[in-house]
């Protein structure tokens, strides 16, 4: 075991504890595999500590594998076991070969971490083998039987522990190779009965872990203090021509006629494109693929859609839901909705949930009225948080 911190600035891995099965809160899914805000709640975890050294990820045995979108942000990903404690110490001996000088050992339940509690402990590390954030205790403190208080015990220098909790990587992994007792709440305890002294810094109220189902509903209040929710609008209209069949919503449609246009001339995928880029202020779809540049000529339109998507992702944010209306007297919409939603869902990487199509006719008036063209309107949101 060493005997004293590991030098500054010294690399920290990470080791993200995500193989409980989350019974107290309840739902279809262990908790960090559910919806937070238009995300996994794991993967806004690991997205907390993206960029501060190796991830090691520890998963439930039968879960590696099946989120693998999620799994790439981790360098390493080991099965955990029945206890946090069994889990804690698979990460650690998978990291035992090519040991980091630290580790920080955090739950995937507490997807709401702040960037500072997290610097907080590794600068602590500085001076201290040990260093995990707490809170304050503020509410007086009851022990309670039989419905009834049957005490009222002191709070003074009560803490609540949270995590990250932090260690020199060797002593860490020393202490609990030693630890023989009942399984460890947390590391800290480990540490302790290993005779490791550990720093307190302070913690933060944002940095809930989701317990019960009501924790979801806390987490989401939260993320909603500093979310940033946007709408984009799209409209689009293409003029029918002689043809044999027609593209909307990334789907073929045989027909009398085809639709008029620079590229596949997808309507609906037009108008849903430009919602996207509405919603990011980036211009619009003419912006971005201009009709001037022959390279788009006959272009399929799952092309545009995918560079709205993968743009609004670049920029952090999450498509949260969009809806396309399809105004035409002819052809029938309904016995294709369904596929339309799968292949714009498909084409955004967005759950098919998240995505409506619908359609209208214009009662036979106007443009679309004469089946002279179709047109289409579409709304997205986006959602960075
Ligand atoms: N065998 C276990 C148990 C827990 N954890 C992880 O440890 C963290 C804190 O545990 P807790 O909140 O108690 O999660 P669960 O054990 O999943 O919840 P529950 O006790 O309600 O089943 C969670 O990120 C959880 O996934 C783990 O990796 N392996
Ligand atoms: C490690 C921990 O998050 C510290 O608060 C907590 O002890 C783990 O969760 P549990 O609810 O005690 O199982």
């Amino acid at each position: 075991m060493s005997d004293s911190p590991a030098p500054a600035n010294a690399g920290a891995a990470v080791i993200i504890v995500a193989a409980g099965r989350g019974r107290r809160a309840g739902g279809e899914l262990p908790k960090q595999w559910r919806d937070l805000g238009g995300r996994k709640v794991l993967a806004r975890t690991l997205d907390a500590f993206a960029g501060l050294g190796p991830i090691c990820l520890v998963l439930h045995p039968d879960e590696i594998g099946r989120y693998p979108e999620i799994e790439a942000a981790a360098d390493l990903v080991v099965p955990g076991g029945a206890e946090r404690a069994l889990s804690v110490r698979a990460g650690l001996e998978a990291l035992a070969d090519r040991p980091p000088a630290r580790v920080l050992i955090h739950d995937a339940a507490r997807p709401l971490v702040p960037r500072g509690v997290i610097e907080a402990v590794i600068t602590a590390l500085d001076h201290n083998l040990a260093a995990a954030p707490g809170l304050a205790v503020t509410d007086a403190l009851w022990r309670v039987a039989d419905g009834a208080v049957v005490d009222a015990p002191s709070r003074e220098g009560l803490a609540r522990a949270q995590t990250p909790q932090g260690f020199d990587f060797a002593a860490i992994l020393a202490a609990h190779r030693a630890h023989d007792g009942p399984p460890a709440a947390d590391d800290v305890a480990v540490a302790r009965a290993a005779g490791l002294a550990v720093a307190v810094v302070a913690g933060h109220e944002n940095n809930v872990k989701i317990t019960g189902p009501e924790d979801f509903s806390r987490a989401e209040r939260i993320l909603g203090c500093d979310m940033d929710v946007r709408t984009g609008n799209g409209f689009d209209v293409h003029a029918f021509e002689p043809g044999e069949s027609l593209w909307l919503c990334g789907v073929e449609i045989a027909h009398d006629r085809g639709l008029k246009g620079h590229s596949d001339a997808d309507v609906g995928m037009h108008a849903l494109t430009d919602a996207i880029y509405g919603a990011m202020a980036h211009g619009d779809i003419g912006q971005h693929f201009p009709p001037s540049d022959p390279q788009w000529k006959g272009a399929r339109s799952e092309v545009f859609l995918s560079h709205a998507a993968d743009l609004a992702r670049v920029e952090g944010f999450a498509i949260t839901h969009c809806d396309v209306t399809l105004i035409c007297e002819r052809p029938k919409i309904g016995p294709h909705a369904e596929k339309m939603r799968a292949e714009l869902a498909r084409i955004m990487q967005i759950e098919p949930g998240r995505v409506s199509v619908k359609a209208t006719t214009s009662e036979r008036l106007g443009f679309p009225g004469r089946e002279e063209g179709i047109a289409a309107i579409a709304t997205a949101t986006l959602v960075k948080a």
